[in-house]
């Protein structure tokens, strides 16, 4: 027999995808694996909105990537599909004022946006939860990365007026799932005194997955995504290893194997090879910084490049240089390294400096061209 040179090699029509879709961000598992209890715990709290009651409140925390979205969005799924109450998903980190979390309420509720010239903020609360109890129905609101709001000191009035909903406006039902992944954020002890008397949520704890529950994931991804025989377990323990390696983030995961995917059809190969895993981790081992990157606001990024730039400067040069290009002075500059530091991009600590009394030192968390890069 003669060897075909073609082999092995994939012709213009062929791909190694089979749904490249299932590894994009907004994809939603079929199978939900390593989150029986987290759900459980989901359900019997939202269960009594099923009754035509007030749900439980929770609050859903954990390190990123670890399902917390996915799960709250699976069960929004089902609520809507098999029964009447109305669900809506906030994205605090695009949303992070109360108004503008109330907006998106209005958006749910309503179906069209609230109008554009702008009502107050009482007469906004009160058309939502009006016509909650006109319809007699139950709202559920989940607060996706509310931790923003934390940032923002928009928390507690946003929590405050969601759970008093019931008693102030003729018994509007709303039960709210927070979803926080700032670890270093107790969400309950940063809340003001008015609002831990009357939030006693269910603690829901989305732990970092291990290696094993890692590549069982992943595996469902490979079966559908890709065909038959193009990751073998090898390459796929590869990159669970990595995913493992930037905390148990599967968006690693699963952003490292659309790209050594396409690395291996930019080889016209069948089959992907650990070279395009490794190729693709320089790459997916940054996708936290994109993520974060992305909702930056303008001054935001222009501190965050000046730091980039200059990195290992003390802070009084990076404010001189800041104050120059933006013309934003101390207490901004004060406030944005807050937010950076917050957001885990710097780590701004107090150092004693010599001659200079207590100053503020400011690191970078990531490497400064790979941050230069994604601005
Ligand atoms: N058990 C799982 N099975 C299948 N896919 C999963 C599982 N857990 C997470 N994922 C996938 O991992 C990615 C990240 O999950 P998700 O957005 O739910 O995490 P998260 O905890 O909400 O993250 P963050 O706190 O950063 O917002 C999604 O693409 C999701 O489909």
């Amino acid at each position: 027999m003669t060897e075909d040179p073609e082999e092995g090699m994939l012709s213009w029509d062929e791909s190694v995808f089979r749904d490249e879709h299932v590894f994009e961000i907004d994809y939603l598992p079929e199978t939900f694996l390593h989150r029986d209890t987290q759900m459980e715990t989901l359900k019997y709290a939202l269960r009594p909105a099923v009754r035509g009651s007030r749900p439980l409140n929770v609050v859903a925390r954990g390190p990123p990537g670890t399902g917390k979205t996915t799960a709250v969005q699976k069960l929004f799924g089902e609520l809507r599909a098999q029964t009447d109450v109305k669900t809506v998903r906030v994205n605090c980190q695009v949303n992070s004022t109360r108004y503008s979390v109330f907006s998106r309420l209005f958006e749910g509720v309503f179906d069209y946006e609230p109008p554009s010239s702008g009502i107050s903020f009482k007469k906004l609360f009160s058309q939502i939860t009006d016509q909650l109890v006109a319809d007699d129905r139950v709202l559920a609101v989940a607060l996706d990365d509310v931790n923003y709001l934390f940032y923002e000191d928009e928390a507690s009035d946003t929590l405050y007026s969601l759970l008093r909903a019931h008693e102030e406006q003729g018994g509007a039902k709303i039960g709210v799932v927070c979803i926080s992944s700032d670890l270093d954020l107790d969400v309950i002890d940063a809340l003001d005194t008015r609002v831990q008397s009357v939030f006693r949520p269910e603690d829901v704890y989305f732990p970092k997955y291990d290696q094993t529950e890692i590549v069982d994931i992943l595996e469902e991804r490979v079966d559908r995504g890709f065909h038959e025989g193009v990751m073998d377990a090898p390459v796929l323990d590869r990159v669970a290893e990595c995913t493992e390696e930037q905390g148990g983030d599967l968006r690693v995961g699963i952003d490292l194997m659309r790209r050594a995917g396409l690395n291996a059809e930019m080889r016209a190969s069948k089959a992907i090879e650990m070279q395009d895993v490794e190729k693709a981790y320089d790459k997916s081992k940054y996708v936290h910084l994109s993520r974060r990157l992305q909702e930056l606001s303008e001054a935001e990024s222009a501190l965050l490049e000046v730091i980039a730039e200059h990195d290992g400067k003390r802070a009084g040069d990076i404010y001189d240089v800041f104050n120059d290009e933006t013309g934003l002075g101390y207490t901004r500059y004060s406030e944005v390294t807050n937010k950076l530091d917050q957001l885990g991009i710097i780590t701004a600590s107090y150092a004693d400096v010599e001659g200079r009394g207590r100053s503020r030192e400011l690191t970078l968390n990531y490497d400064a061209d790979a941050v230069l890069e994604r601005l």
